[in-house]
């Protein structure tokens, strides 16, 4: 059996030079043996349309009319419209009444001149971005995006650099689930029934999915419904662990992220067939296999390209082998997923250790990849960091580029958080010890000025060195020190927070649970932030404490070695360094860090206070960032896709 992507992407020694990937004859010929079954596929499009009548027909040309229905057998819309589940039906018609693209050529278009409405127009007006030298139709694939949805930092991320590229001139649509768990429900409130819907053939079923939409900062943000995304706990799991659906939940997503540029009229056009897919994580990993394996065979999304940007390795969506007919691809694209686990990792003598990997997948069918640093993006081909794709993602290193993350700085913003009891600048501090007084206040600690005051915020996993931080708590409690953790997780983590609370009951305070303003009062009341992380593709909280003038203490790690440079007092131009990135990982080392960082806080103000302000005055907005997506996407469209 052939084996697509696998074989071929090791091998791969340079985008610029190495052949393009080619379906292979046996390939071919399956997929071309079905030219009735297309036909009739294109009939009922046809029919389909004349359906639907005038109103709701698409504008864009004949050959993109036709497009959808070309992946045979697949995404048929319903015959019955389905109900939708709280909003009414408001029909494409009824899209929001500000047509972000209306009368306008979609694709001669100079979208740097488009302005859709004043509160929008004072956002670009404040932020005095730079215009893109070539302005594309973006489409983000991704698990989570704040507000909507957020279980960490790939939530930040989606939520602020699709809006960033907006600012910038780009046409960004984000695709994600519309999760409904009873709490975060609101935060889909002004988004609204498309009047789309499709079926997806995978899983042994049909399965129905629509089609919200809200437009918001310039940016489509996209919902796709389905009950699987409606259930009470996180957005992965709950408390018995991750849901045992996951990879049905995502192939849903990618397969309706791949059909909703063709289908949807958003503001009254589609985006169509050229368009970078920017897939996030493992969750959105089909997408560049199904377009190599379901749309480019049939002359679908040749002009497109795809770019993966990894967020965190140690998340990849493995399943065993046998799920793989259920994703809908077709037999010969197993190579692609396919996983063989080493024999050490087996369960039994019987266990042939054969999985399916989306990660994988995508890392050897992207046209590009990014990681959310420069170091993580040599970590990751070492056997160290690469959590097994370390070889593949070294075939592909011509490829590979590494870009740190943005922050938003309307979210996150000491002048201006509206979570902050006080504001300040970093000409006038003032608002930060006050912020200081509250927080300890709030937390039940003593109020003092001259204390100390360390904080932790993060998820509660065994990447985050939570078990150091446990280690190092009973030689650290001896001191004069205050300490804060705000985090949700692993249980044992969280029962250990609790009665380390009840140990420490002046020093320690330990907030289990997740909660977004309580992040920020910690990010701008304490002194130190502690990310003792054990890899950090970036890491987002270093970036918020240096923008609140609180000092970073890190492992020089990933993200946080590039981001975090250590205080030096004896500089060229006199004391350098945002905080402290300590080398290796150990208690002692750590607690080396945080004693340097409390003395320096304790004994030599003017140098903490360089501190505070270096890292205030760092440039972290995300238009730099954006602006080096945009080269990776232009080299994109340079190259043919990769996998033909
Ligand atoms: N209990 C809680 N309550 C409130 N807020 C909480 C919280 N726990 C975590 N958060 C928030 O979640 C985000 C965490 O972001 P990080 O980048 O630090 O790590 P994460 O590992 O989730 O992200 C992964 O993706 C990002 C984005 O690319 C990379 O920076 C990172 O290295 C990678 O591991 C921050 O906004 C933080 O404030
Ligand atoms: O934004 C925070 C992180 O969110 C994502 O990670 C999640 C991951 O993608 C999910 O699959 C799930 O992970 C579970 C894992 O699949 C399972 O085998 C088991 O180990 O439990 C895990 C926890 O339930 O949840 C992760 C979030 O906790 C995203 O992929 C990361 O980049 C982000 O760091």
């Amino acid at each position: 059996m052939a084996t697509p992507g696998v074989g071929a992407a090791c091998l791969a020694p340079s985008a610029a030079t190495a052949p393009r990937r080619r379906a292979d004859p046996a390939r071919a010929r399956a997929c071309h043996a079905r030219p009735r079954l297309l036909q009739l596929v294109r009939r009922r499009c046809v029919a389909e349309l004349s359906r639907e009548g005038p109103a709701s027909r698409p504008l864009h040309s004949p050959a993109q009319q036709l497009a959808p229905p070309l992946v045979p057998g697949l995404l048929a819309p319903p015959t019955q419209a389905p109900s939708p589940t709280t909003e009414p039906d408001a029909g494409v018609g009824d899209l929001e009444p500000e047509l972000h693209l209306e009368g306008i050529d979609e694709d001669s278009v100079d979208r740097t001149v488009v302005v859709v409405s004043e509160q929008d127009s004072e956002i670009m007006d404040a932020k005095e971005q730079t215009p893109a030298k070539v302005t594309r139709s973006i489409v983000f694939v991704t698990g989570e995006a704040a507000p909507y949805a957020k279980s960490g930092g790939l939530g930040d991320v989606c939520g602020s650099l699709p809006i960033a590229l907006a600012a910038r001139g780009h046409r960004v649509m984000v695709v994600m689930p519309r999760y409904l768990n009873g709490s975060s429900d609101k935060n889909y409130a002004k988004a609204f029934y498309t009047g789309k819907h499709i079926k997806i053939p995978c899983f042994g079923g049909s399965h129905e999915v629509t089609f919200f939409h809200e437009y918001r900062d310039s940016v489509d943000w996209v919902f796709v419904d389905h009950p699987s995304y409606h259930r009470p706990g996180s957005l992965y799991g709950d408390n018995f662990g991750a849901f045992g659906d996951n990879q049905f939940r995502y192939t849903l997503l990618c397969y309706a992220a791949c059909e909703a540029p063709l289908i949807l009229e958003l503001g009254g056009y589609i985006y169509g067939q050229s368009c970078m897919f920017v897939v996030n994580d493992w969750h959105a990993s089909l997408v560049p296999v199904l377009l190599a394996a379901k749309y480019r065979p049939y002359g679908v999304y040749r002009d497109s390209r795809s770019t993966l940007v990894i967020h965190n390795l140690a998340h990849q969506g493995v399943e065993p082998a046998s799920t793989y007919p259920d994703l809908g691809l077709p037999p010969e694209w197993y190579g692609a997923l396919e996983w063989v686990f080493p024999e050490w990792a087996r369960r039994h003598a019987l266990d042939k250790g054969e999985a399916v990997n989306f990660l994988k997948g995508a890392v050897v069918t992207a046209d590009r990849i990014v990681t959310v640093s420069q170091g993580y993006s040599w970590e990751v081909t070492t056997a160290e960091g690469g959590q097994g794709l370390n070889e593949l993602l070294s075939s592909r290193k011509s490829v590979l580029n590494g870009i740190v993350n943005g922050i938003d700085i309307n979210d996150w913003n000491p002048t201006t958080d509206k979570c902050l009891p006080y504001h300040y600048t970093v000409d006038d501090l003032s608002g930060k010890a006050k912020c200081k007084a509250e927080l300890q206040k709030e937390l039940g600690l003593p109020v003092r000025a001259d204390v100390p005051l360390i904080g932790f915020i993060g998820r509660l996993d065994y990447q985050k060195g939570i078990d150091l931080i446990k280690m190092a708590i009973p030689d650290l409690m001896r001191e004069d020190v205050q300490f804060v953790m705000l985090g949700s997780g692993d249980p044992a983590f969280e029962g250990w927070m609790r009665s380390t609370e009840s140990s420490y009951k002046d020093k320690f305070r330990g907030w289990v649970g997740f909660s977004v303003p309580v992040s920020h009062r910690i990010t701008a009341g304490c002194d130190i932030l502690l990310m003792p992380s054990r890899f950090e593709p970036c890491g987002l909280n270093q970036l918020y404490a240096m923008q609140y003038g609180t000092v970073p203490v890190v492992h020089g790690t990933g993200g946080l070695r590039d981001t975090v440079e250590t205080f030096n007092p004896f500089g060229e131009k006199g004391e350098e360094g945002t905080g402290w990135a300590f080398s290796p990982l150990t208690v002692e080392k750590m607690l080396w860090a945080l004693r340097t960082a409390m003395s320096t806080y304790r004994d030599h103000k003017p140098s903490w206070e360089g501190l505070m302000k270096r890292g205030m005055s760092k440039d972290h907005t995300w238009d730099h960032a954006a602006e080096q997506y945009e080269q990776i996407f232009e080299w994109a469209f340079v190259d043919q896709p990769y996998v033909m």
